[in-house]
């Protein structure tokens, strides 16, 4: 009850701090064309109030580098049709990026990206929330694949353009606690035609355990 009464609560809150300006947007990508009009899009890359310290203090460490040193801040909504520009659509057609498709912040995939083109990089801070269970207290597998795929895909998308996964290779070594801070760390290895060869790491916020390990392969589509 006192749960639900705080979530309408923060909901109200989300709501009435949401830019209200009207815009129209355009998409095309893989089985999605659309164009609609709609209120100016949440950027969910910015902190809330369920982020803890540790995702708090690397928020605030690499935006200071956004400054001159390198890395940018890139922009979080929760439909891919945001980031993406194209051709008309069908709008009757609703679509919700599966990392955004929980209306609460903190319940679900909590994170923020920032890219570094010089040094090939998408890093994204991630908060695993509750309704991302697996083993009691931990992570689920799949959520985890699924945050690889996310930042070495946004980061092969901006070095390369579209992009879709070919081939996605892990090495689970250690679990993450649901409610902690880690850091997701890809880069785009090499690019041969039209595969492009990313690694991607995870490490806890202290960078004192090493999460996962792996490599992710993107074929780039029209070219
Ligand atoms: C601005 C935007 C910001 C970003 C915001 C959004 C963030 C969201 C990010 C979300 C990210 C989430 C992303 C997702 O979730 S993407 C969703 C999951 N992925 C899929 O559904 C992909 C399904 N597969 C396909 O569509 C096709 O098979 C693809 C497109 C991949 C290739 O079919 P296509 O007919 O086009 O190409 P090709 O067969 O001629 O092959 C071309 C070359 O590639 C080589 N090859 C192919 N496969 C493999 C393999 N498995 N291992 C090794 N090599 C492989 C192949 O040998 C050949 O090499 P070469 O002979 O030329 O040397």
């Amino acid at each position: 009850m006192l749960r639900n009464c705080a979530r309408l609560l923060l909901r109200g809150t989300a709501l009435s701090v949401r830019p209200q300006a009207v815009h129209s947007v355009r998409c095309s990508f893989p089985g999605i064309t659309r164009t609609f009009a709609e209120e100016q899009p949440r950027d969910y890359g910015f902190p809330n109030a369920t982020w803890n310290s540790n995702m708090m203090g690397l928020y605030q460490t690499y935006l200071a580098q956004c400054n001159g040193g390198g890395w940018r801040k890139i922009p979080s909504y929760n439909t891919t049709v945001h980031h993406i520009a194209g051709d008309p659509l069908d709008p009757a057609r609703e679509t919700r990026l599966f990392t955004r498709n929980l209306d609460q912040d903190g319940d679900g995939f909590e994170y923020c990206m920032f890219y570094n083109k010089a040094e090939r990089r998408m890093v994204c801070l991630f908060q695993p929330g509750p309704y991302l269970e697996g083993p009691p207290g931990y992570t689920h597998g799949g959520c985890i694949a699924t945050i690889i795929d996310s930042t070495a895909g946004a980061g092969a998308v901006y070095l390369c353009g579209s992009v879709m996964t070919a081939n996605l290779n892990i090495n689970y070594k250690n679990p993450i606690r649901l409610g902690s801070t880690v850091i997701v760390d890809s880069k785009v290895e090499k690019i041969e035609n039209r595969k492009v060869y990313t690694t991607c790491h995870i490490r806890s916020h202290d960078d004192t355990v090493l999460h996962t390990e792996s490599t992710v392969l993107f074929i780039k589509l029209n070219v």
